[in-house]
């Protein structure tokens, strides 16, 4: 065996690396254990299964439709659960725990506000509520030895018409927890520019907002949300594969949008498992990220709702290192992309990459040298 010997990273492995995750929903990763019990506690009665593996596979079977549309119906049993102030706190002390358990050493975790209010709640109440949820989280992971910083994103959904006051909810809240912004929901119909109000007011306050395009709808949701809208990345952005055209003999042509993501370093939140979900992809072989990645697109690969997906940070590593015989070497570019794409300051996100990233994959990639 020489040193140019391809070693698949194993899941152990996997498991360990430092992993950075920027497209993460908290009302698509509970535990399923712990939307029973808190649908006991708010005496709802509509969960489809009463026990906790069922309830999971519920959820990725009902997840699992070829729509976006029926895929986010699954969203009202979650979301039902977590509209107390109690309910909200466990949710995301238990997502900063999960994820700080599965490698992950920076997330930033988006959820709609307006989603959580039906037991009255205010916005501002729901969102500290989950700001100290993720700082228990946080802490809980430091006394298991992992660490984990989790930013939030706020969600505005694209059918309702709250967006400029959810800009202004994350804006008021940028120094302490919520690190930027998001539009989510259909796609098909509701078009980026539908909440230029909130995108325009963003940019004015310099802050940092990433928009769901290019998932159930092609090119010119892209084309608005980067153009019109002005998003620093694109949740999913999958669709941008349109605008390529490998040729025959293997030759690649970009088109103009293409080549401005590309060229723009313009950060592409992709989801692999959810894409093959709603329709966006056949198969993790066929996903596009296999080539985007070859061609240099600033790609980075996201849970999106771990569980509709029944995944993790690890599981979408381990599948991709299956179909596309990724090393090390390809997770830690993946990763380091990411933390490039995240929206904390600058110097925060070197600090993450040259102190926490690169020093994780050496260890890692040295490992075989003492075996
Ligand atoms: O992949 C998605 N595309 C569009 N919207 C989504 C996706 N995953 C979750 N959502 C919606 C449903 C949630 O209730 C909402 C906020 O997290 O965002
Ligand atoms: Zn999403």
């Amino acid at each position: 065996m020489t040193s140019q010997t391809y070693r698949p990273p194993t899941a152990d492995q996997i498991g360990r690396a430092p992993k950075v995750l920027l497209h993460d929903h908290l009302d698509g990763g509970l535990r399923p254990g712990t939307i029973i019990e808190l649908a006991r506690e708010a005496g709802y009665e509509a969960l489809p299964e009463q026990e906790s593996d069922k309830l999971g596979l519920w959820f990725r079977e009902a997840a699992d439709s070829g729509s976006l549309e029926r895929y986010l119906e699954t969203f009202a049993h979650t979301c039902a659960v977590m509209q107390t102030r109690d309910a909200l706190f466990r949710v995301a002390a238990e997502c900063a725990e999960d994820l700080a358990a599965d490698g992950v050493v920076y997330a930033e975790v988006r959820y709609a506000p307006e989603q959580h209010l039906e037991s009255g709640l205010t916005l501002q109440e729901v969102v500290e509520a989950v700001n100290e949820g993720f700082r228990e989280g946080e802490r809980r992971a430091r006394a298991d030895g992992n660490r984990i910083r989790v930013g939030a994103l706020l969600t505005a959904m694209r059918h309702a018409a709250r967006a400029l006051e959810i800009a202004e909810l994350a804006n008021s809240y940028r120094d302490s927890g919520v690190v930027g912004f998001d539009i989510a929901g259909a796609e098909a119909g509701f078009p980026p520019t539908r909440h230029l109000d909130a995108f325009e007011y963003l940019k004015r306050e310099n802050n940092h907002f990433t928009i769901h395009a290019g998932e159930a709808f092609g090119l010119p949701s892209i084309w608005q949300a980067l153009q019109w809208c002005g998003a620093d990345r694109l949740g999913h952005g999958v669709r941008i594969i349109d605008d390529i055209e490998v040729a025959e003999d293997g030759s690649v042509e970009l088109g103009r949008l293409a080549a401005y993501v590309r060229d723009k370093r313009v950060p592409l939140e992709l989801c692999p498992s959810s894409n093959l979900q709603t329709g966006a992809a056949a198969s993790i072989a066929e996903h596009p990220i296999g080539l985007l990645r070859k061609l240099h697109f600033r790609a980075t690969v996201n849970t999106d709702n771990r569980l509709m997906s029944g995944t993790s940070m690890s599981r979408e590593f381990e599948l991709l290192v299956d179909a596309f015989a990724y090393t090390l070497d390809d997770m830690q570019w993946f990763t380091v992309n990411a933390m490039k794409s995240a929206f904390i300051p600058f110097d925060e996100r070197l600090a993450m990459i040259n102190d926490v990233i690169k020093p994780g994959y050496a260890e890692l990639k040295s490992e075989w040298l003492f075996k």
